[in-house]
């Protein structure tokens, strides 16, 4: 079983969790990827750079001053951030970007009624996973940060939930593959205020009535479709956790939401 694990940018920011999360995430035995976040440290900087930040429909409008301040965070000080904590507890990691050995190619996307700027949308049939597998084989923990490239010298920016599920999916081909979300909160809730009301398990029409509850906003739902999209495309099994349950998540009992 590969383990491919995504870590959201509220954990990151909490130092005693991301500690404890990277503890654990070490002690998984066998191969595993981490994909990262960060969105909230990149708008900080910015705002300390005097850029701001601008979302619209979950995904940063990514200007040319921005593209330079998330490669700048993103690529260089929490992916190194993480890596270096990750050698400190005994994992080989490895940091990577998507243009890195060309794993995670990808276009810019098309302007439509929104221009999203240096933004970049994967086609997982154009992912090269192949130095990942000798990554792996070689003992090493890839560690992925939220960045793509157009394969003519730019860099994008890439909603990391997204890398996290492409990559999934297209190491799917190659090993049984359990994909999990970690972030702040114990699943997907019933109740957004309510840290306890997990819901175990979603199903496409479960999803249909959380949405036409309207109890679904922000992040989740991306993190939602992207979870669907990576069980509809030949990952094995994915979770959406509290980053504190990556060890039984990844050993024993299942916690957070089951996506199936
Ligand atoms: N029903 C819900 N269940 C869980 N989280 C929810 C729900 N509705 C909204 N959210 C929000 O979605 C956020 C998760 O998305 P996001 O911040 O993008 O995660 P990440 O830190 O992994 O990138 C949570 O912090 C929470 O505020
Ligand atoms: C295009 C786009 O929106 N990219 C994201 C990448 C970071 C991210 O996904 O961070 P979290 O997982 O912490 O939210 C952004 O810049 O916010």
């Amino acid at each position: 079983m590969l383990f491919v694990i995504k870590v959201g940018g509220n954990v990151i920011d909490n130092p005693a969790l991301l500690q404890s999360f990277l503890e654990d995430f070490a002690a998984i035995k066998g191969p595993k990827i981490l994909i990262h976040g960060g969105g909230k440290i990149a708008t900080r900087i910015g705002d300390q750079l005097g850029i701001e930040s601008n979302y619209v429909n979950g995904r940063r409008i990514t200007d040319a001053a921005t593209i330079d301040v998330v490669t700048m965070v993103y690529g260089g000080l929490v992916n190194k951030q993480l890596v270096a904590k990750l050698q400190a507890v005994g994992c080989n990691a490895i940091g990577m970007t998507g243009a890195d050995a060309n794993v995670i190619p990808a276009v810019k996307r098309p302007v439509k009624e929104i221009d999203y700027g240096f933004v970049g949308d994967i086609n997982t049939a154009n992912l090269n996973v192949g130095p990942l597998k000798a990554m792996l084989d070689a003992g090493l923990t890839p560690v992925f940060a939220p960045l793509t490239h157009d394969t003519h010298g730019q860099m994008l920016n890439t909603n990391a939930d997204t890398i996290a599920s492409s990559l999934a999916i297209a190491l799917s081909a190659h090993y049984e593959v359990r994909l999990i979300y970690c972030f702040e909160k114990k699943g997907v809730l019933r109740d957004a205020q309510d840290d306890n009301a997990v819901i175990n398990l979603i199903n496409r029409s479960i999803y249909a009535e959380l949405l036409e509850q309207k109890v679904l906003t922000d992040g989740i739902l991306p993190k939602l479709e992207n979870a669907f999209s990576a069980i509809e495309s030949g990952v094995k099994e994915v979770l959406i956790g509290h980053a504190a349950d990556v060890r039984s998540n990844t050993t024993g009992t299942v916690a957070g939401t089951l996506i199936c």
